[in-house]
């Protein structure tokens, strides 16, 4: 078991599917889980993830038009692959809370969540206070992953989050996660960064970060990619 699941070791049970947004690759994970493949698992599973990877490209553009800087959108959207992944946690048999996810930030550019009628997400405020996220079939919600705060220097903001449970039933969710390719170095461009907005974080390679985070001392550390790669702030 790798770390990353082990953090998830409470009530959370997940499977990933590397490019999600590629046919063949869903195939290859559910020809691994059905005799027969469960065609018409892997087509919902891609057509899902293909809706997604378009409204992620969409927020991505609008995101990067807010900020001025349209010129990145073609080399960032060819600098990440899609993760799909597919949750359930547990319902704990008790009316206690019990911690379905522990506290963290996304590592990866966006995250879209989706999820059945059972609450649980928990974002935390910048003043540090929980909210509560209350579900709708409706609705999806958008995370900021710490690559994009790292790219943005800061101008974006990736919340932590956790999943708190209760009661006896079964809490699923999905999560599309747009996730840097290895090899590609994550840089803030130069319109962001001024006398105002001094570096945040130095270059770097996302799988070399990711290492990091893996580490034992790295899943200790809520920040991070601070520790990996902050620039020291010298306030005058
Ligand atoms: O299940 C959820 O809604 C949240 C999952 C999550 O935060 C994650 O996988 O990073
Ligand atoms: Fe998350």
């Amino acid at each position: 078991m790798c770390l990353r699941n082990l953090i998830m070791v409470m009530l959370v049970n997940p499977m990933g599917i590397d490019d999600a947004n590629i046919l063949e690759k869903v195939k290859c994970m559910t020809n691994i889980l059905w005799q027969d493949g469960n065609q018409n698992f892997s087509k919902a599973l891609h057509s899902f993830s293909d809706e997604l990877t378009e409204l992620d490209q969409i927020i991505r553009k609008m995101i990067l038009e807010s900020l001025g800087i349209e010129k990145y959108l073609e080399e960032h959207m060819n600098s990440t692959n899609y993760l799909l992944r597919v949750m359930k946690y547990k319902g704990p048999q008790t009316s206690d809370t019990k911690l379905g996810l522990s506290t963290h930030t996304d590592k990866n550019v966006v995250t879209i969540l989706y999820q059945n009628q059972v609450e649980g997400l928990e974002v935390m405020t910048k003043d540090g206070k929980w909210i509560s996220y209350k579900p709708s079939s409706c609705s999806f919600v958008v995370m900021i992953g710490d690559t994009l705060h790292a790219w943005s220097n800061g101008r974006l903001h990736s919340p932590f989050h956790r999943v708190m449970m209760s009661g006896n039933e079964a809490r699923y969710s999905t999560g599309l996660f747009s996730i840097p390719k290895g090899g590609y170095i994550i840089k803030a461009p130069e319109e962001l960064v001024d006398e105002e907005h001094p570096l945040l974080f130095k270059p770097y390679d996302h799988v070399e970060f990711l290492k990091y985070y893996y580490s034992e001392k790295g899943q200790r550390d809520q920040f991070a990619m601070h520790t990996f790669c902050g620039v020291p702030q010298v306030y005058i």
